[in-house]
């Protein structure tokens, strides 16, 4: 049984985007410890979404309420510190700097210490770079990537660049984790065992994942709950048999 008092809050949320209305009062919520998966046809509003609750937009109205607290004001390179971190449709790295590197990227929000301190090197600072690099290291365990670890991001198979990504957003600790499509460009094998590193991260490390994504073997194989959007809204909702199976979801992705 879900828990009664949601992660997340989504309420009568809108997105538009000069005259097109990406999102059109969207309410929606996310429970603690699940693995909720947002899909719906071409164009529903599914990326939007995740950018206004990601900061990456502004709504043009509603809620984005995270324990009661709105996020409709906190700028976008502060989400991580509320315990919000993503992945991208088309990864995000630096393609030119190693696996570690992209790592310890992802450990920024941590950064401590006025510029001086840093320039100085005081213990406070080592201190801190001691436990970045120590949390990259049980990072890059948790997703067996040390074969990778010193290799340029640029020379990596897509599959593991994809795990890359995944792992900088695991860096910052986060509570809630949100992934935009992450089974895309990933063959069958992939996609398993992405699913597996999907319920070990919720699992093993407790963290709330919501996904963004079409791919309905990878839905049905992680997700506890399924949302369908169409039109910027909530079309059907329910577990994944149930909303594969609502005539209005059918008829979505049928444009009819
Ligand atoms: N930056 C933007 N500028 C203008 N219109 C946009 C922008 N981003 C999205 N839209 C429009 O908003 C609507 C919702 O798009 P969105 O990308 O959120 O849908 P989606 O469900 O993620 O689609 P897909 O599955 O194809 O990725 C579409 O009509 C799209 O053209």
């Amino acid at each position: 049984m879900l828990a009664s008092n949601p992660l997340l809050k989504v309420r009568d949320l809108t997105l538009t985007f000069g005259g097109v209305r990406a999102i059109s009062g969207l309410n929606l919520d996310v429970h603690a410890g699940e693995v909720l998966a947002i899909i719906g046809p071409n164009g529903a509003g599914k990326t939007s979404m995740l950018n206004a609750i990601t900061r990456v937009f502004d709504a043009s109205g509603g809620q984005i309420l995270l324990k009661e607290q709105d996020l409709a004001s906190v700028p976008r390179h502060r989400i991580a510190q509320y315990g919000i971190a993503r992945t991208f449709q088309n990864i995000e790295l630096f393609d030119a700097a190693t696996v570690m590197d992209n790592l310890l990227l992802g450990r920024h929000r941590f950064r401590h210490g006025r510029w001086w301190q840093q320039v100085l090197r005081t213990p406070s600072v080592t201190r801190h770079e001691e436990v970045a690099r120590a949390q990259v290291e049980s990072v890059i365990e948790f997703l067996e990537l040390s074969a990778w670890r010193n290799s340029p991001v640029a020379s990596l198979p897509y599959g593991v660049r994809k795990i890359v990504e995944l792992g900088r957003a695991l860096c910052t600790q986060p509570e809630l984790l949100f992934l935009d499509e992450p089974a895309s460009g990933l063959n069958p094998e992939e996609t398993r065992e992405l699913a597996f590193w999907i319920d070990d991260i919720r699992t093993d490390l407790g963290i709330t994942v919501v996904m963004v994504e079409h791919d309905m073997s990878l839905v049905s194989a992680v997700a506890d709950r399924v949302i369908c959007m169409a039109q910027g809204a909530v079309l059907s909702q329910g577990t994944p048999e149930q909303v594969q199976r609502d005539p209005a979801v059918i008829s979505a992705y049928l444009g009819t």
